[in-house]
């Protein structure tokens, strides 16, 4: 270990060459590279985290650099992953930088998550944050949450030392009108930052016994005012009981019955006469597409839901699958008994099938 890399860290009385030592060994696994990954990675690759895995499929976009500070404009359209590892390792060669070229699934979550001590959730979607919280109950691993919505952030760290876990706090997904997504609703881009430097610090704590981690209490922040809130909450045992994903989410390869997943949606694409509505904006929708693909941007749905033909499956496509959750949610409002089914990962993941016009 660099002593002299660390020294100013190591010199604060509470910390020193032991919580050093405690970071250099650690293992922890950060999912999603975007506005919170960035930060998070970030800085625990500069202060010394031994070994950093991260899962990211996604590539770099235009939109994505005003929060997403470690990607450069000549980088988009490269992986993510590839610019992250590049960066970071310029940043501290001392790190073990472990690349997962996929998303977190059902299928692979259990085998990544397994070689981590602790998970830092750094995505932007409500299935894989129940996936990765479902996941570390199961392999008793804690969890630090972060969550953005316009100028505010959440962070907790969620089973850790049998603490209360995600569905302590939430015990349902919640609904899809509910669910908020920056492609819908904005971020001012110094958010991500200053939430995934508190999920960064509280990963700290947990690798090295500072502080008082936030275990059992959900941290508000809220931007526009500068305020901090915590709320406390308690653990209800029957979250604490997660043996098997299979027993929790069924059989599906999906972690919502109405949702399937854009590697197994891939599998469909080749079907004549399969009903895919793109809820992206009509300049979203010119840019890329799929070819089979209707444009209905979600601002419209509710004047044309009429139109649809509900006697055969309704896919609903977006970017990354947000957008297309609140369209979802307007189409069984109104055809409660037809097949209506969010493509999660949107287009986004379906990037090599799309054409222009
Ligand atoms: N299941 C998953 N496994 C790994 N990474 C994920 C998963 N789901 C989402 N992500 C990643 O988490 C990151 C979240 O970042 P962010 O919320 O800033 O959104 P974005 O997708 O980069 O941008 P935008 O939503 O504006 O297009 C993205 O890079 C996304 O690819």
């Amino acid at each position: 270990m660099n002593g002299e890399r660390y020294s100013r860290q190591t010199q604060l009385k509470d910390f020193g060459p032991e919580a050093q030592a405690k970071l250099a060994a650690a293992k922890v696994l950060v999912v999603g590279a975007g506005g919170l990954g960035v930060p998070v990675l970030t800085y625990l690759n500069a202060m010394g985290v031994g070994t950093l895995g991260i899962v990211e499929e996604d590539e770099v976009s235009l939109s994505n650099l005003h929060r997403q500070v470690l990607y450069s404009a000549d980088e988009v359209g490269h992986a993510k992953l590839d610019v992250a590892i590049k960066k970071l390792k310029a940043q501290n060669p001392d790190t073990q930088l472990i690349p997962y070229y996929e998303f977190l699934t059902l299928e692979n979550a259990l085998s990544i998550i397994e070689g981590y001590d602790l998970v830092i959730d750094a995505t932007d979607n409500f299935p894989t944050r129940y996936l990765i919280n479902d996941a570390c109950v199961i392999l008793k691993k804690p969890f630090v949450y972060g969550a953005l919505h316009s100028f505010e952030g959440q962070v907790s760290v969620f089973n850790y030392k049998n603490g209360p876990t995600y569905r302590c706090l939430f015990p349902k997904m919640p609904s899809a009108k509910e669910v908020p997504n920056c492609n819908a609703h904005g971020v001012l881009g110094v958010i991500p930052g200053i939430v995934g430097n508190l999920q960064a610090l509280e990963a700290v704590k947990v690798l090295t016994g500072i502080g008082e981690v936030l275990s059992g209490k959900l941290l508000l922040f809220n931007g526009l005012e500068q305020t901090f809130q915590k709320i406390n909450f308690g653990a209800n045992p029957s979250n604490l009981k997660i043996t098997s994903l299979q027993e929790t989410y069924g059989l599906s390869c999906s972690v919502n019955s109405d949702t399937i997943e854009s590697k197994d949606f891939e599998k469909l694409l080749s079907i004549d006469n399969i009903q895919i509505i793109d809820v992206r904006t009509v300049g979203e929708f010119e840019e890329f597409h799929l070819k089979n693909s209707i444009n209905l941007p979600l601002e419209d749905i509710e004047d044309w839901k009429h139109t649809l033909g509900y006697d055969q499956p309704v896919y609903v496509l977006c970017h990354s699958g947000s957008r297309s959750l609140e369209a979802q949610a307007i189409l069984v409002a109104y055809k409660n008994e037809s097949d209506i089914i969010n493509v999660n990962g949107g287009i986004e993941q379906l990037k090599k099938y799309a054409v222009k016009y």
